[in-house]
């Protein structure tokens, strides 16, 4: 069973090494949380997901894998399970196979042809040339290119960076059903967790069953989702809620 935790971690400012980006971050995820990490711009969320994966150090604080320090694991078997998917994605060089197959190569793992053939169809690729240049894929296709070669990679917990910034209504609902009914799977006979940035409303009360609110540089809420949404506990994440509700509203 997979458990990350965080305790009284903070991140200093590169323009101000005096100064936090955020501080205080106490949280844990635990099998089967299905979180949204929800804050206005520059509050450091991609930062906070960065360091859960150890791509980036962190300044105070610890955090635990399954009982053991960042420092005691070897990142490569820390982001064996728990994988990040940015954003933008960073295509390799070569095919769309090539980039399928490259994951398990470097993991010393068979390629798996016939799930990656499921997850991609699953995504809305399933009729994509494999031998197309993956730097010509648009940007949501690489957006879901990239969260397949995560899949094969069977995580335990994903982080999840605004991965559907780029998509289409009906691919964004694919990948939202995929990841759901991922989380409800297993990985070697373990539970599944996800932490998910994302700035959409609707999704954000989709896919989650707990909200973690960041503002002011602080962690400020953990809540359930329903709760978080019906009754927010600081004024803070009222106003956040209500502001991306009326721009919704203006789109609309
Ligand atoms: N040590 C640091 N590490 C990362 N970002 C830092 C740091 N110090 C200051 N910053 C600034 O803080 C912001 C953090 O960016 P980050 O992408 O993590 O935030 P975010 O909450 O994910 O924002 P968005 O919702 O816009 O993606 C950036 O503007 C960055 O320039």
């Amino acid at each position: 069973m997979t458990v990350l935790q965080v305790n009284e971690m903070a991140k200093s400012k590169f323009d101000n090494r005096n100064e936090w980006l955020f501080s205080g971050v106490a949280a844990e995820i635990r099998p089967e949380d299905r979180i949204v990490l929800l804050g206005g711009s520059g509050q450091g969320k991609s930062t906070l997901l960065r360091i859960l994966s150890l791509l980036e150090p962190f300044d105070k604080g610890d955090l635990h894998l399954d009982g053991q320090t960042s420092a005691e694991c070897k990142p490569q078997s820390w982001r064996k399970k728990v994988t990040y998917v940015a954003q933008k994605p960073v295509m390799r060089s070569g095919t769309v196979a090539h980039n399928l197959r490259t994951v398990s190569e470097l993991h010393n793992k068979p390629f798996e042809e016939e799930l990656a053939r499921s997850y991609m169809e699953a995504v809305g690729l399933g009729q994509m040339d494999w031998d197309k240049q993956a730097s010509d894929l648009s940007g949501g296709e690489q957006q879901r290119l990239a969260l397949v070669r995560s899949l094969l990679l069977h995580p335990e917990l994903l982080l999840l960076d605004e991965i559907t910034s780029s998509l289409d209504p009906a691919s964004k609902r694919a990948v939202e059903k995929l990841l759901m009914d991922w989380a409800a799977g297993q990985a070697n006979g373990l539970e599944r967790a996800y932490l998910w940035i994302t700035h959409d409303l609707d999704q954000a009360r989709l896919i989650s069953n707990q909200v973690w609110f960041m503002a002011e540089g602080r962690l400020l809420e953990k809540s359930a989702t329903e709760v978080f949404f019906e009754n927010p506990a600081t004024e803070q994440a009222g106003l956040f809620i209500r502001s991306l509700q009326e721009t919704r509203g203006e789109k609309q």
